[in-house]
Parts: structure tokens; sequence; C-alpha cells
């Protein structure tokens, strides 16, 4: 039988952490490796919240077999020479903080799905003495299946523990003024370099409208994001567009839908655009596979003629200057 609490060492410890959650992504792009990592993400309630003994007989005997061998080939076509790019993304930007950020802090990533898991790596910390932890997820912008499910793998790490750590989380940071400032620049950078289209596309991944119709503030803080945002490039009403990516499963969706518009502003007169993806930290298989490639497939077969993705920002740079402030008030009383 399993032991309902850690054994912990004997010295008392007041170091300070910091700990960043990303969604995971699989080992391999292999069907193989894509099934586990689908079914543990796919079978959170947070993020399908279906009857679980009817989900189950659905996921196991439909959904994974298909999406499985479906999403393996997705991953097959953005994977790098080092393994997933959202991997990848969070490694360095965990890197790139913890040089950034005092000797005696401890900085760590953790996946809610996959590996790193949550558990090891809270647990890992505590033995480096770690009493004092601060957890970002990485989403600007709080949706309970993305943060919500995030941080429930802490809260899950902290039940296991007989002397608890003193714990703060960071929700959301969606209208975070050097979050807005960094990424209009960024987006300024990429206009210099490549020209500018007609039209910003800013593509949020979606959530199910149920979730948003249940309470979620999801949609509110994308919408809040694209205002500051807009304001900050002095776009008129005209030249940018919100619109939610990723859809899954047959239930309606937040809208209106990414997919939908490559297909459409072609015929509506725009037909050089950009795209930004505001709501990922990191690039990943929403943004290199499902925007860059299919999506503008898409757009420049339904009449689009230049299309242009402007990559995540840069962890070294763009995001140690936005999340090191965000880190540091979140900080304060403990260093
Ligand atoms: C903003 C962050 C995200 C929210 C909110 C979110 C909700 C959500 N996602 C699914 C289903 C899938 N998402 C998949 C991949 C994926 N999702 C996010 C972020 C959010 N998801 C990221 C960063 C990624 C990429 C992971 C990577 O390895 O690069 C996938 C897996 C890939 C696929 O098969 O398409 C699924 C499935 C739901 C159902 C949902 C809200 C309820
Ligand atoms: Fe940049
Ligand atoms: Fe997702």
């Amino acid at each position: 039988m399993s032991k309902p609490f850690l054994s912990e060492p004997e010295t008392s410890t007041t170091d300070t952490g910091v700990l960043l959650l990303n969604l995971g992504t699989p080992e391999a792009p292999t069907p193989q490796a894509v099934r586990p990592y689908l079914r543990e993400f796919l079978s959170d309630q947070r993020v399908v919240e279906l009857p679980r003994f009817l989900w189950q007989l659905l996921l196991r005997g439909i959904i994974l077999p298909l999406r499985s061998r479906k999403s393996a080939h997705a991953y097959q076509s953005i994977w790098q020479d080092n393994g997933s790019p959202l991997l990848i993304g969070t490694r360095s930007l965990t890197q790139a903080l913890s040089k950034a950020l005092p000797e005696s802090v401890i900085t760590r990533f953790a996946m809610t799905y996959g590996q790193p898991s949550v558990m090891d790596v809270v647990q890992e910390m505590k033995k480096q003495g770690v009493a004092n932890l601060l957890v970002v997820p990485l989403y600007p912008q709080y949706a309970s299946s993305s943060s919500g499910a995030a941080l429930d793998q802490l809260w899950r790490a902290l039940l296991k523990q007989r002397v608890q750590m003193a714990v703060r989380s960071i929700t959301s940071f969606c209208a975070d003024t050097n979050y807005i400032k960094t990424l209009a620049a960024h987006i300024h950078t990429h206009w210099k370099q490549h020209g500018r289209g007609e039209c910003l596309l800013l593509s949020f991944h979606g959530i199910p409208l149920a979730q948003q119709q249940a309470g979620d503030v999801y949609v509110e803080h994308c919408r809040t994001t694209t205002q500051h945002l807009v304001s900050e490039l002095g776009l008129k009403d005209n030249e940018y567009r919100l619109a939610f990516q990723s859809r899954f499963g047959y239930a309606p969706w937040v809208g209106p839908s990414t997919q939908d518009l490559f297909n459409q502003l072609p015929q509506a007169g725009i037909k050089k655009l950009d795209v930004v993806c505001p709501g990922f930290v990191t690039d990943c298989l929403e943004t290199l596979e499902e925007i860059n490639i299919r999506g503008k497939a898409d757009f420049l077969a339904h009449g689009g003629e230049q299309f242009h993705y402007i990559p995540c920002m840069s962890s070294e740079n763009e995001w140690v200057k936005i999340l090191i402030p965000l880190i540091n008030q979140n900080l304060q009383g403990w260093l």
C-alpha cells in the first residue's frame, strides 16, 4: 500500500523556488507515444467534462486509435532533432529565467501531462530545500482546461506533503503591461523585416462553448489581451480580427473559428494576412502545424496571396523581459 504522505528531510529549510508549468507533449512523434499522452490529457475532467464512464468508452474505443495516428503524423511535420518544440521552448525559457533570477532561487519546469510531471518536480524541489514556491502556469489567459488543470496537479502534489510548502500562484497576466508592450514590439519587428499584411489575425486556442457558458473567464481574457494589443499597435477595427483555433470534437466551441476565417478572408478582399498567437508562450503543434502549415495552405488555396505567421516571442529576450518583473513582484517578502 502506498504511504499517504512522503518522508521529509529532518532539517527545516527556507529556500525559494519558481516552478513554470506547461501543457506537456508526447515523448516521440509516433502513434505509440502520442496515445498515452492523449489518454492522460483527454481523461482530465477539466478538459472533457462528459460523464466519466461514457467518455472513457468513447475515448478508448474510438478517439484514441484514430487521433493518435492523425496527431503523430502532425507531430512528425514539426519535430526537431532535439525533440518536441513545446518541450524545447519550455526548457530554454526555464534556463533563461534561471540565469536572470538570483542564484538562490531554484527554477524548474514541469508538465501538466507527461514528463517531467508536477509531482516529481515538486518533490525534487522540496528535497533541494524549497519551502516557498511560486507557480507560474505559462498561459497569459486563464482557462479552466489549461491553467486550472496545471494548478490541479500542484494541489495534488501538496496533498502528499507532510510539511506543506508555502505556495503562491499566478493565475493570469492577460493585461500585463510588459506582455502587451513586448508583444507589440515583437509584431512591429516582424513587420519591419517581412512587410505588413492587410489584416492581423489574433488566433487564440479555443474552448468548448459549454465551458464558457458555465463561467470560464478565458474568452474575456482573450478579448482583454486583444483590446490592449490593438490599442498599443494603433490598429483600426478593420485592420485586425480575433479568432479561436484548435477545435476538438463535435460539440460547439467558442468562435469565430480561425479555420473558417482562413477560408473566408480572401473572398472578403483580404489577400495578405499576418497571424499571431498571443496565447502561446512557446511555439508548438498548434502554432507550427495547425497555423503555419495547414492554415497557410488553406488560406492560399482559397485565394489568399501572402500568409505570414509571426512566431511566438523568444525566451531569451522577450519572455524574460515579461516574466522577470512579474515573478519578482510575486516573490516579495520571500527573498
Ligand atoms: C491556451 C491554452 C490551451 C487551452 C485553453 C487548451 C484547451 C483544450 N485543448 C484541447 C485538446 C487538445 N489540445 C492539444 C494540443 C495543445 N493544446 C494547447 C494549449 C491549450 N489547450 C497546446 C499548447 C497544445 C500543443 C501541445 C504540443 O505538444 O505541442 C491536443 C493534442 C494535439 C492534437 O491531437 O490535436 C488536443 C487533443 C481541448 C479539448 C481543450 C479544451 C477543453
Ligand atoms: Fe521577437
Ligand atoms: Fe489544446
